[in-house]
């Protein structure tokens, strides 16, 4: 949390999260506006009417039956009650469409914000998931939009609402008398104005620190219960326990003294109301005549629903700081209508070659300063089969993820064909396949499986695919074919024979480029070299970026280099390589024995 207050953001010209839907949807907020203003006049009216009535007819006496009645102030009694009748009605009615349409327009607003938050996470996945722990993510759903809502049914509509009522009421008691008015002017302008803008200054720095404390419990708490097992295993529930105890005791702390300040608000804004009612009364005595006393009762008592149009100001108004801070977040994400138009862009232009560049390319885990990637550079011909060497935990693996836009670098540039790996999003299927160590086999057939590499394949392209990539002589000796269950993780195929599958998936996606990452791993060399030898061949004309330890079908790589601590050491043709390079004659040697 910075001490320093940020720039105002919520609703200046700025803001592109809350502030454009007044202009969305204006009829209808203009509407719930003119509701609420309606629901508060009918109350006063309706109390203006009771209070005439019931001065009226104790002073003629209506329901005394020994007097005798006059027609016309029967009349005048019998208009008050029907107009009594009448606010009675229309208030709650005004109430209910205000309550239900404000509602609707916060509900469709905050759809708007959460879908927007959507689009924004989503579309730069990559760098979300580096950014943003999964709690931060909670505390934006659940807290920051839930505060915009508040920010429009706590704040702004009381507050606009409120704000109308008192120029109308000024105005209304100017008309019988300025300096009376003048008065009140005063006494509401303390309650609307001055102690709302007192307790917004008195308790930013409070709520701000409220906030990030909730915000760091989500966090932890969320944190901790993905991580929970973790916890138990390590025998440490009860510093768990402890911690969490303690982070929820101090919002408790913050939450209390914001309580007291709000209970000490409310007594004195409910004295000022006193004061007011008081000289309302005493005025109205001194203005009416004598006969004309039924008219104060009306006065004072339709004074008292004001206080429920212009007692919510201050609250609303002293929350104000915890909104800002909402939209502040919000703001850091980021444009989603930006990023989209990047990603149409680069939609027109998908890859299709598959020329790889990696310029001054750098990355670290968020967790570590050690640089995985140290300022890589290297530049792959389209249709260029480079194996990439290196011990173990050198980052061949970290870059091929950087290439495919799982990582975000920390610095420099990855393109393919020249575009922006990182705006490729999810797109990136259809540009580069992987074939790892453990392809993912769902538990469907195998025609099923392949036809997952492209949806759109015809049943003939999706068979020619599973020929292709070697699995002719298992699947006709299968009864169903091609339409054999592979049960759950492929566990009815041989590791090779999975690794096919695989790369038939990757066939018919028909990708430029192909990440291979030590499939290999666990076959016998036979089915080892067999497998190299059908993906080679069913991969000529991609670019292919294949990570391996060891140099069995070597030969097809238009390219090798090693890889030592996050840079290449080594670079040139496998022949070259066995000429003139001592470690690559000794990994050859090996790999003959
Ligand atoms: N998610 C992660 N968080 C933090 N560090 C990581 C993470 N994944 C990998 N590393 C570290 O990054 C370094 C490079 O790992 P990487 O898997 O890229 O190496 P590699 O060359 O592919 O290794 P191998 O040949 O064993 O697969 C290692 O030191 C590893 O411990």
């Amino acid at each position: 949390m910075s001490k320093t207050t940020p720039k105002r953001l919520l609703l200046s010209k700025e803001d592109t999260w809350i502030r454009p839907y007044f202009k969305k949807y204006k009829k209808l907020l203009a509407l719930v506006l003119f509701l609420g203003l309606l629901t508060f006049f009918s109350a006063s009216a309706l109390m203006f009417t009771s209070g005439f009535l019931i001065s009226r007819s104790a002073a003629i006496g209506v329901f005394n039956a020994t007097l005798p009645a006059k027609p016309e102030n029967i009349m005048k009694v019998y208009v008050a009650s029907v107009l009594t009748r009448l606010f009675g009605i229309s208030r709650p009615a005004f109430r209910y469409f205000e309550r239900l349409g404000s509602h609707n327009w916060v509900l469709k607003m905050t759809s708007d914000i959460r879908l927007r938050l959507y689009n924004s996470l989503e579309t730069r996945a990559a760098k979300a998931k580096q950014n943003y722990q999964t709690g931060d993510i909670m505390g934006i759903l659940a807290e920051d939009i839930e505060h915009i809502q508040n920010l429009y049914l706590r704040t702004i509509f009381p507050t606009l609402i409120g704000l109308a009522m008192y120029v109308l009421v000024i105005i209304a008691l100017g008309l019988f008398s300025v300096p009376f008015a003048l008065f009140a002017a005063l006494m509401f302008g303390v309650i609307t104005i001055l102690i709302p803008l007192v307790s917004v200054a008195v308790n930013q720095a409070r709520i701000y620190r409220r906030k990030a404390k909730r915000h760091e419990l989500y966090t932890e708490l969320t944190d901790s219960i993905l991580g929970v097992g973790d916890w138990q295993y390590s025998g440490r529930q009860a510093e768990f326990l402890e911690r969490y105890n303690q982070s929820e005791a101090s919002v408790r702390e913050e939450e209390a003294a914001l309580n007291k300040h709000t209970r000490l608000r409310n007594v004195l804004i409910q004295f000022i109301y006193g004061v007011l009612i008081i000289g309302l009364f005493i005025w109205a005595g001194t203005y009416f005549a004598p006969d004309q006393l039924n008219w104060v009762g009306a006065f004072v008592l339709a004074a008292f629903p004001l206080m429920d149009a212009f007692n919510p100001i201050a609250n609303g108004v002293t929350e104000m700081p915890l909104y800002e801070d909402s939209a502040q977040r919000l703001h850091q994400l980021p444009n989603p209508d930006e990023e989209a138009l990047k990603e149409k862009h680069v939609l027109e232009q998908l890859p299709t070659t598959g020329a790889l560049s990696f310029k001054d390319v750098v990355f670290h885990y968020p967790d570590s300063n050690k640089l995985v990637v140290n300022h890589f550079d290297l530049e792959v011909p389209s249709g260029e089969v480079l194996a990439v060497l290196g011990k173990s935990g050198t980052g061949k693996t970290t870059l091929s993820k950087i290439l495919r836009g799982d990582l975000l670098a920390t610095s420099g540039e990855i393109t393919i064909d020249g575009v922006d790996v990182s705006l490729i999003g999810d797109d990136m299927s259809k540009v580069i396949g992987v074939l790892n160590q453990a392809p993912h086999i769902f538990d469907t057939t195998i025609f099923n499986n392949v036809r997952m590499g492209n949806m759109a394949a015809s049943d003939e392209e999706v068979i020619q695919a599973i020929y292709q990539a070697g699995l002719g002589p298992v699947v006709d000796e299968l009864p169903n074919g091609v339409h054999t269950f592979v049960e759950e993780g492929g566990k009815r195929f041989s590791g090779g024979e999975r690794q096919r599958i695989a790369l038939a998936r990757i066939l018919l996606q028909n990708v430029p480029v192909v990440i291979i990452d030590e499939p290999t791993i666990g076959l016998d060399p036979i089915t080892e070299r067999a497998l190299l030898e059908t993906v080679f061949e069913v991969l000529k004309g991609k670019t292919v970026f294949w990570i391996t330890h060891h140099l069995v079908s070597i030969q097809h790589a238009d390219r090798v280099i090693f890889m030592e601590d996050g840079q290449v050491k080594m670079d040139g043709t496998p022949q070259e390589l066995k000429a003139t390079n001592e470690h690559f004659k000794y990994l050859l040697s090996l790999d003959d024995a």
